[in-house]
This record gives structure tokens, C-alpha cells and sequence, in this order.
């Protein structure tokens, strides 16, 4: 089964879901016409009509001519406007992927009470670049839905399959990931900035140095202290900044933020 003949519907198509839909769209093998994306009010979505996409506020009708069905709905929504499309889902036809923080797949199952293909997924608004690393959560046997939505989710990046008992953690790394490795580079940018850069070489330097650091940790699959290490000249000035920062809390801040994060998240 192939995602690029697919039916897609994004049901509340906001910024999560307005992320996804720019990765589909970049995928040449995904035809526009298969994906159709829902909101209320639906003038903020009127600027993608040309790309030859359905855009529509009938959550109903989206759902009964598509097949997959991404929700990215909020949290607090979503199981009442689920339970509102109950009686247009077809358990032979449709696939259910559910980005909502929290929310279980007991809960999704027994709102819909069928037994069609349920997963949870969290990716990031990278998918927007096609970057997205997403966590994807099943309890289905269905390995060609299985194969189908991480496909989808391939499409946006990469995507690992976790226990469902680890999506909330994956929502703080992954999804609150990105706004804290934001607020990093932006305070590299100010210190960029305070030692003589523009803010525009400064972000230049920043975002390629960022891109680089992960790129070194994604292909060597080294820990992080290793490359460090090569950075760190003996009474250098890497080492003194890096300490100085230790020394003002920089990883335990990042520690005590991401426990925080997970925290907040209703269990
Ligand atoms: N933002 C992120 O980085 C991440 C978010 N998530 C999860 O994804 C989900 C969506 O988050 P996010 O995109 O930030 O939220 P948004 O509020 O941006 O998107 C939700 C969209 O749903 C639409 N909506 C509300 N009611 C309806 C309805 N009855 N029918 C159709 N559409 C409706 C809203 O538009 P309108 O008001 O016009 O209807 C809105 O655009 C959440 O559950 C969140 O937990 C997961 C990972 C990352
Ligand atoms: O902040 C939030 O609640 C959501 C979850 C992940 C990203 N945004």
C-alpha cells in the first residue's frame, strides 16, 4: 500500500496541521487533489486552494471521502468532534492518526467504539522543511497500516515507532523540542551580536553551526561529549565559555525545563 495514492484528510488544519500539509505538498508523489483539509473558519487556508488541495469546515464529508485521516485537532476538542464523525467512520476503509497531546488510544477507541487502525503521532512543525522526527504509537496488528503512516510520516522526515506509555515524554523531546533549541539559538544570536556580528550574520553563523552539530551526531552516532571533546583546546576558550555556562545552570535549566514540560502535560 502506497501513500502516494492515498485519500488524506487533515481534520483542523492549524498550525501543526498547516506544517503537515507543507510537507505533503513537497512531496511530488503525493497528488494535492488526495488531501483535504478542514477548519472552521477556513479564509486562512483560501491562499492553498491553487495548489489543487480540498479545503473545507465539513469535518463530515472530508472524513467519508478519505481513507487516512490525520486529526490535529486540540487536546480539549478533539474526542467531542470525534465522537461527532463516529457514524461516517468505515473500520474496512479508514485509518486514524491522532496528533493530540495526552490523549489516549483507549480514549479515541472508546469515543469511536470500531476497531479501524488507531495510532498516535507526534511529530514537529519542522515538517514544514520535511525535517519532522516523529513518534509514532499503535496498538493495531495492522502492519499495512502500520506501513502506511509511517510512509505518511516519512514524507515529513523521519519517523520512529515507540510504547504509548512514551508519547508524552516524546511530546516534550520532540514537539517542545523545537521552541527550546529556538530559544538556545536565539541566545546565541544576542551573544553573536554582543561580540560584534549584525543580527543577520550572526543568525547565519548560528543556524548553520546548529545544523552542523546535529549533523556531526546524526551520521558519526557519537555522544554529543565525544565531539565536544575535539572543540575543547586545554585552557581554551571553549572550555572556559562552556563552563561558565555549567556553572550558571545551562544544562541543569534545560533539565529541569524538559521535566517541567512533561509535567504540565495532564495525565
Ligand atoms: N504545535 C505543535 O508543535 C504541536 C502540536 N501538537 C498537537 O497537535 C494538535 C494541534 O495543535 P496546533 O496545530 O498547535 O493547534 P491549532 O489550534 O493551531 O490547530 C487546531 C485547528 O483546529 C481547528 N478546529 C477547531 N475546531 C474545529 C472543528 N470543529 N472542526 C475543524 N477544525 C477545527 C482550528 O481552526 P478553526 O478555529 O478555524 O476551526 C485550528 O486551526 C494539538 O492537539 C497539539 O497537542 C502535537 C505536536 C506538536
Ligand atoms: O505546547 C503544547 O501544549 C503543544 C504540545 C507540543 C507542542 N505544543
Amino acid at each position: 500500500m502506497s501513500i502516494h495514492n492515498k485519500k488524506i484528510a487533515i481534520i483542523g488544519c492549524g498550525n501543526l496541521g498547516l506544517s503537515i500539509l507543507n510537507g505533503l505538498l513537497a512531496d511530488p508523489r503525493i497528488n494535492p487533489k488526495n488531501i483535504t483539509v478542514t477548519k472552521r473558519k477556513t479564509s486562512s487556508l483560501e491562499h492553498l486552494a491553487s495548489t489543487g488541495i480540498q479545503i473545507t469546515s465539513d469535518n463530515r464529508k472530508a472524513a467519508q471521502e478519505s481513507e487516512l485521516l490525520i486529526v490535529a485537532l486540540k487536546p480539549y476538542t478533539i474526542l467531542e468532534i470525534l465522537g461527532e464523525l463516529k457514524d461516517v467512520l468505515d473500520q474496512d476503509r479508514h485509518i486514524m492518526v491522532s496528533l493530540a497531546t495526552g490523549i489516549s488510544l483507549k480514549q479515541i477507541q472508546s469515543t469511536i467504539d470500531l476497531s479501524l487502525p488507531i495510532f498516535r503521532a507526534m511529530p514537529n512543525t519542522a515538517a514544514d522543511v520535511g525535517e519532522s522526527l516523529t513518534c509514532i504509537a499503535t496498538k493495531s496488528n495492522d502492519e499495512s497500516a502500520k506501513d502506511l503512516v509511517t510512509q505518511c510520516f516519512n514524507s515529513i522526515g523521519n519517523s520512529i515507532h515507540i510504547n504509548e506509555e512514551l508519547m508524552d515524554a516524546a511530546t516534550v523531546l520532540g514537539a517542545c523540542g523545537i521552541a527550546y533549541v529556538l530559544r538556545f539559538m536565539r541566545g546565541m544570536i544576542q551573544g553573536g551580536i554582543e561580540i560584534g556580528f549584525d543580527a543577520h550574520t550572526a543568525t547565519t553563523i548560528v543556524t548553520h553551526t546548529v545544523k552542523g552539530a546535529a549533523q556531526l551526531l546524526i551520521e558519526r552516532k557519537q555522544h554529543p561529549e565525544h565531539e565536544i571533546d575535539k572543540v575543547t583546546t586545554p585552557k581554551g576558550c571553549t572550555i572556559a565559555g562552556l563552563n561558565e555556562m555549567e556553572h550558571n545552570g545551562f544544562s541543569s535549566a534545560l533539565i529541569k525545563g524538559i521535566v517541567t514540560s512533561y509535567n504540565k502535560i495532564e495525565k
